[in-house]
């Protein structure tokens, strides 16, 4: 059935930095995040895809206002057309966007799997939770168990089966499928997919390439805490040609099916960034321009790019 397309999240020139000691007590601000652009429609799933420190689970912490306490967070958040305030960051958080969480230490210890994952609903959500679990190959027994008598694969579907549980409107899955097995990694896969057919919307952090391009409507790139690219995923499957981005087309020649090609140079490291583009100091297009000044999002063949010589 056809969805409505609503725009549900709105994130624009968002950045977060972090006050960190630097010499005995000379304070320095890191930037984690600088200049993130990233919209999510109803009925989407949206993988976020790139290497670790790029800002990607720093970005689910943003939106769901849960970061340590020395960050500083700047720039716009709209969710369903308000302003994301942290006050409507607490109503929503849990409720209408649910996390599912990268690290399994998220999981209570103390307390057994079938109560945790039920949550404070009421009526408690027992028959949907064990049908997920049945979904998730979780045997039934599991719900008696604590946290540090499961595996990590195991913990992870309790973690995933916790998010759908609730009635969010948004998850934001964080890594969700290392330690699964394929056929469950496919399932939790297809069960976003149903959840974005309701009209919902899922942002899938991922490593899993051939996963996000195979389930995700678009896939966002970042790069040293920026979106570099956001683009369709077909266009992923394409190839380079249809991307925009050197360091998209880069990626998708680092894929072992593409040819393991390395990208020569390293992510800049938040403390030292590049005033202007921060792809250039490895980007084999750079112009004195690009090493000035940030370059701004320009619309191509119906994605985004942060790039003065995309095409
Ligand atoms: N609490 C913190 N204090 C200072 N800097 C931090 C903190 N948390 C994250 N960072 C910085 O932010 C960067 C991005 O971290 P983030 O966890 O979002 O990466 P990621 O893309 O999720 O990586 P991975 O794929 O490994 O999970 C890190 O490289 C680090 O420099
Ligand atoms: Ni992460």
């Amino acid at each position: 059935m056809e969805q409505k397309k609503e725009t549900l999240l709105e994130i624009h020139d968002l950045s977060v930095s972090f006050r960190m000691y630097d010499h005995g007590l000379e304070q320095k601000d890191l930037k984690a995040i600088s200049d993130l652009h990233l919209t999510v429609h109803s009925g989407e799933i949206v993988a976020i895809a790139g290497s670790s420190g790029s800002g990607k689970s720093l970005l689910a912490s943003a939106i769901l206002d849960i970061l340590p306490d020395n960050a500083t967070v700047q720039g716009h958040m709209h969710y369903k057309g308000q302003e994301l305030t942290r006050e409507r960051q607490k109503q929503l958080r849990g409720t209408k966007i649910a996390l599912v969480p990268q690290s399994v230490a998220y999981l209570d210890p103390l307390m057994k799997i079938g109560p945790q994952a039920d949550g404070h609903y009421k009526p408690k959500p027992t028959e949907k939770r064990r049908k997920l679990f049945e979904r998730f190959q979780l045997p039934e027994h599991t719900e008696k168990l604590y946290p540090f008598q499961l595996s990590g694969g195991m913990a992870r579907r309790v973690l995933v089966s916790t998010a759908l549980i609730t009635d969010a409107e948004l998850i934001i899955a964080d890594e969700p499928t290392p330690g699964m097995s394929l056929e469950q990694a496919l399932e939790a896969l297809r069960m976003f997919r149903e959840m974005a057919d309701e009209g919902k919307a899922v942002i899938l952090i991922t490593h899993d390439m051939d996963l996000a391009f195979e389930f995700a409507d678009r896939v966002a790139v970042f790069y040293a805490g920026t979106t570099v690219e956001t683009a369709l995923a077909s266009d992923f499957k394409t190839g380079p040609e249809a991307l925009r981005h050197p360091y998209s087309k880069a990626l998708w020649k680092a894929l072992p099916q593409n040819g393991f090609e390395p990208i020569p140079g390293f992510q800049p490291y938040a403390g030292s960034l590049p005033k202007g583009c921060l792809f250039a100091p490895r980007c084999p297009y750079k112009t004195e321009q690009c090493e000035k000044q940030v370059p701004p999002v320009r619309e191509i063949r119906g994605g985004e790019v942060r790039c003065y010589h995309g095409a």
